[in-house]
């Protein structure tokens, strides 16, 4: 299993290119099933979740194919296809939900698996459910399967207003699908707000989609007979961004984040700068600059446009070595403090009641060996790494390989020393 070896206390400087966003291109890779025309992304970005997103549309029989080095990917997926999601490859990836819509949508029923609790939280997808059966979906549960189909008679969703009871992304990203090729018009409120919901309308819109008010949580959807194909851009990955604005504030340095979007990340940049760090952004940059210890930032995550709760792990990396105490509260997942307890290994003074993590900044973390947990709590300790004294391994990133492209050879291009050692 592949660890991350790395020596801490060197500052960062230089330039680092910012991948496309995992949780755009995911929802975005399912919009294809919604033609049977081609459609062409650009900017996907290179990772573990993206290729199981692949062999899963590749399993229902969907032609895919990558094209060059700039993260190119096309899809055909004709009128007849097997609409399954299979355990083994929903386990893996809580995104496969995002099927869902856009199967029953076209294809009038699908079999998809739940996804089951992860590390971060239990994360059920009873809003997905609700949603769908709003729009006259028929769906069972049945043997660790989410069976969905139309009821006889009906070849088509139909339009509906969709209150979910809590800010759901993918369940936004799913009715948004949906209704698209729905009849009649669906109203979704207290939609969520994320930049990957408005990326993935504006390739919705060009399919021939009707949507209007997405970037807010009123979005209005008129459907549409048949989508067509389209080519659309990835939008920059926002968290991955912020983890290396985050680093960078640790470590000390001067960096430059080509395709960086500071204007999806003003709540951590925000923070940041409260904390000393120095931040510029323009079109397609952002920069920070950074030295010495930091002022330690109290947050709270919440839903965009918050601090959100996927830089949480991150942010509290460099409150470990800032100055002052602070406190984090998460709210979106129950579980989201995972990395707390690998980054006391390293020295961090941190105690956590509930949804709160109370951090003491210290001079120095020291080098251990750790283990990640889940994607961002990988990320945490990378940081923590690039600051602790001596060497730190981290071991199972393979939970990193799901959502950072290329981490350390871009991390290493900006002077970190840092390794994949098997
Ligand atoms: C692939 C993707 O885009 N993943 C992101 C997405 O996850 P995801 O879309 O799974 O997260 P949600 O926004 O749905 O979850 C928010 C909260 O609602 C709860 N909930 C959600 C749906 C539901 O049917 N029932 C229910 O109870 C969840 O358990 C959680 O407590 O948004 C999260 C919150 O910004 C991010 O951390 C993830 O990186
Ligand atoms: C929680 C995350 O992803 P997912 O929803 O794919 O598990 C994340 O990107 O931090």
């Amino acid at each position: 299993m592949d660890k991350l070896r790395i020596t801490g206390g060197r500052p960062l400087n230089g330039e680092v290119t910012i991948s496309g966003a995992k949780n755009a291109a995911l929802p975005e890779i399912c919009a294809a099933l919604l033609t049977a025309d081609p459609v062409h992304l650009n900017n996907v970005p290179r990772l573990r979740d993206v290729a199981t997103m692949r062999l899963l549309l590749d399993n229902m029989g969907v032609q895919t194919e990558t094209h060059g080095e700039r993260g190119g990917m096309s899809f055909v997926a004709p009128d007849s296809l097997n609409p399954e999601a299979p355990y083994e490859l929903v386990k893996t990836m809580r995104a496969s939900v995002l099927v869902l819509g856009p199967l029953l949508a076209r294809f009038g029923r699908a079999k998809v698996s739940l996804p089951g609790g992860c590390a971060i939280g239990s994360r059920p997808v009873d809003q997905h459910i609700k949603g769908l059966q709003a729009m006259g979906a028929e769906i069972v549960v049945e043997h660790g399967y989410m069976v969905a189909q139309l009821p006889q008679g009906r070849s088509r969703l139909k339009g509906a207003r969709i209150a979910t009871d809590m800010v759901t992304v993918t369940g936004t990203e799913n009715f948004l699908m949906a209704a698209s090729l729905a009849e009649g018009e669906t109203v979704l409120e207290n939609a969520a707000q994320e930049p990957e919901i408005p990326d993935l309308a504006e390739m919705l819109i060009a399919m021939g989609a009707k949507i209007e008010g997405h970037g807010t949580s009123r979005i209005h959807i008129q459907g549409v007979d048949r989508l067509h194909g389209c080519t659309h851009q990835v939008v920059a990955d926002r968290i991955e961004a912020g983890t290396f604005l985050c680093a960078v504030a640790a470590t000390g340095g001067d960096v430059v984040l080509r395709h960086g979007r500071a204007d999806h990340l003003d709540a951590v940049i925000d923070k940041l700068r409260d904390a000393g760090a120095q931040i510029e952004a323009g079109d397609g940059f952002i920069r920070v600059r950074a030295s010495g210890r930091l002022k330690a930032q109290s947050f709270r995550t919440t839903e965009y446009p918050g601090f959100p709760t996927d830089m949480q792990a991150q942010f509290m990396a460099l409150n470990c070595i800032a100055t002052g105490t602070s406190k984090v509260t998460e709210t979106i997942f129950e579980n989201r403090f995972m990395h707390v307890n690998e980054l006391v290994r390293l020295g961090a003074k941190i105690q956590t009641d509930g949804k709160v993590a109370v951090i003491e900044g210290i001079d120095r973390l020291q080098g251990a060996t750790v283990m990640a947990t889940d994607l961002r709590a990988s990320a945490s300790l990378v940081i923590a790494g690039l600051v602790a004294e001596g060497e730190t391994i981290v071991d199972r990133i393979y939970h990193l390989d799901r959502g950072y492209d290329q981490m350390e050879a871009k991390l290493r291009g900006i002077g970190a020393d840092i390794e994949r050692i098997k």
